[in-house]
């Protein structure tokens, strides 16, 4: 296995500042690659990005916007919004001479073909070896230093432990795993289910109602990650469990933040990235496509696109017909 001395970090919003952080307290070599020229410089000279507010770059740390220079790293984190990761993939696939590890550190389903992130960076950059960072983990917290822990995956058991080694360090504490898809469903599905919970709270639903929806929600994740395969240590794991539990309980949450707005019929945040609202139409297309019923999730899409009123879907959620639980 190649030494990994250097990481590039591909997106420079609030997640790629933070790994970016993350990569240089580890020791690596850390370029941070924004797609624009004019962010690149002015996060360069100022050491801050307005993405990730208060937390001061290390001055080690090297931002550009030289895809080229950057794809010449020994690890690449793609840290793009899900829907862009193929564009940024693609984009570097023609600077790439060597089976380099890609990290997608995005959370979801491309729209179109269902795919998860690693099949979308095995298509794009097929001489890549793609691997998956997910879990428990707010920009924020992360950048500041705050202790975290992750899952990472890849298909090759001495890969995935080889990032670890070269990402984890004291305050970030990745675990490997070789269930690729089992760390993508729970990243992908948290999102759709944060919006859920955000909007029972924004309705004043009670602190019982906000448990029963995280725990229904954590069921249909579960089948959704049994009918692909996924293994239930991974679900019950950090990416699945433990990323469900932070994003459904917490207003630092884009998605949960989200849905708590739509919860209180007010304007949603304006500028912030919300993955859930993305993957919400995708995740139960999956599904269906599967036959794993997904209501809670149906719900939100539901509410998203128009076709449900909060106070409808919450109806229908609760009438639906008793059964086992399971
Ligand atoms: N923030 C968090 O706490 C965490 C986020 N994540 C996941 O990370 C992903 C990114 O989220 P986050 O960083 O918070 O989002 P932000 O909105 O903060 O940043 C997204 C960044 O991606 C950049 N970008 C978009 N398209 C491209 C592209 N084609 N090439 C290069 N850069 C591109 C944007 O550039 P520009 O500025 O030019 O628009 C922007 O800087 C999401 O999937 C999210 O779920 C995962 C764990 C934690
Ligand atoms: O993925 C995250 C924490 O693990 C970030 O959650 P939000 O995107 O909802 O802010």
């Amino acid at each position: 296995m190649p030494a990994f001395d250097s990481v590039a970090v591909i997106g420079a919003g609030a997640w790629g500042t933070a790994l970016a952080t993350v990569a240089a307290r580890a020791g690596r070599s850390v370029t941070l690659c924004a797609r624009n020229a004019e962010h690149a410089a002015r996060i360069a000279s100022t050491r801050d990005n307005p993405r990730l507010p208060g937390v001061r770059i290390a001055p080690e740390i090297v931002v550009t916007s030289d895809l080229a220079k950057s794809s010449r790293a020994d690890i690449l984190l793609i840290a793009t919004p899900a829907q862009h990761l193929r564009g940024a993939v693609n984009m570097l696939a023609s600077h790439l001479t060597r089976p380099v590890p890609i990290v997608a550190c995005a959370k979801g389903i491309e729209h179109g073909t269902h795919k998860f992130m690693t099949d979308v960076i095995a298509e794009a950059a097929p001489h890549a070896r793609p691997a998956i960072l997910s879990g428990p983990s707010f920009a924020d917290d992360v950048a500041r230093g705050l202790p975290t822990a992750v899952t990472l995956a890849a298909k090759d058991e001495a890969l995935a432990s080889n990032l670890v080694q070269a990402l984890g360090s004291p305050t970030f504490r990745p675990y490997h795993s070789t269930d690729i898809r089992g760390v993508e469903i729970g990243g992908a599905a948290k999102n759709v289910l944060a919006i859920a919970v955000g909007i029972a709270v924004g309705r004043k639903l009670g602190a019982s109602a906000q448990a029963a929806l995280t725990t229904r929600g954590f069921a249909e994740l579960t089948r959704l990650g049994r009918a692909l395969g996924a293994r239930s240590e991974t679900i019950t794991g950090l990416s699945g469990l433990g990323d469900l539990i932070l994003t459904c309980s917490s207003p630092q949450s884009r998605n949960f933040a989200l849905g708590l707005a739509l919860g209180r019929g007010e304007q949603p945040p304006a500028g912030k990235l919300a993955e859930g609202e993305f993957t919400a139409p995708v995740l139960i297309e999956l599904a269906a496509s599967h036959n794993v019923e997904m209501p809670v999730s149906e719900a939100v899409a539901s509410i998203l696109s128009g076709r449900s009123t909060i106070d409808a879907a919450i109806s229908a959620l609760m009438t639906r017909p008793f059964k086992a639980e399971e």
